[in-house]
């Protein structure tokens, strides 16, 4: 597979199409089996996830619903530090079996944050999916429950991932290339 160019910045083929829809298979008939006779309330986080979120939700055979959220992230009073708001949350997931959908987990940052706040809704359970996860980056411990890839510290695109805002519509991953 040829390289890409993403802005200035050239990006080799890490993860191809079929070894990503693989793992992505692996991954839902772990939540099938371990969901059967359940119903699934998945929150998918935007933007990255949007291409994970719907090859996944094909290979769902549990009872399945899904919302789309976009975090955003502000510095909030002393007192409360850093404040994360989910547009797009409207439903209460009180009692319900939720999973968090994300593309890549990398300081942990973004959900240390933001899974408090789903706590706070008091949900019979609670679990994340990552389909990339930067084990050596973590910052913040985030419980995973399902790993798609461990991925080096190496900044990656494709697959809904951007890098400033293009990159996403490949349908393989790539990962920044060396120098020449
Ligand atoms: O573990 P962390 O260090 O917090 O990084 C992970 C976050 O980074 C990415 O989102 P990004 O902020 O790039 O936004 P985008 O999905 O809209 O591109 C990814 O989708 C996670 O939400
Ligand atoms: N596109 C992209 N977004 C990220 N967010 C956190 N890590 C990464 C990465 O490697 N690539």
């Amino acid at each position: 597979m040829p390289d890409i160019t993403v802005h200035d910045k050239r990006f080799s083929i890490y993860l191809s199409e079929e070894v990503l829809q693989k793992r992505i298979k692996e991954l839902a008939d772990a939540i099938n089996k371990d969901y059967a006779g359940k119903k699934v309330y998945f929150i998918a986080i935007l933007n990255g996830s949007f291409m994970f979120a719907a090859d996944f939700f094909k290979y769902l055979t549990v009872d399945s619903e899904i919302c789309f959220i976009k975090l955003v992230s502000y510095k909030g009073t002393k007192s409360t530090g850093n404040v994360t708001t989910a547009i797009g949350l409207e439903d209460d997931l009180h009692g319900k079996d939720v999973v968090i959908l994300e593309d890549i987990i990398d300081t942990g940052k973004t959900l240390h944050y933001f899974l408090p706040q789903l706590q706070h809704q008091q949900p019979h359970s609670l679990k994340i999916v990552a389909l990339l996860h930067k084990a050596e980056m973590t910052q913040y411990e985030v419980p995973i429950d399902y790993t798609g890839f461990v991925i080096p510290n190496k900044f990656v695109v494709g697959y809904g991932l951007d890098y400033d805002g293009l990159g996403r519509n490949h349908g393989a991953i790539y990962q920044l290339a060396d120098p020449e």
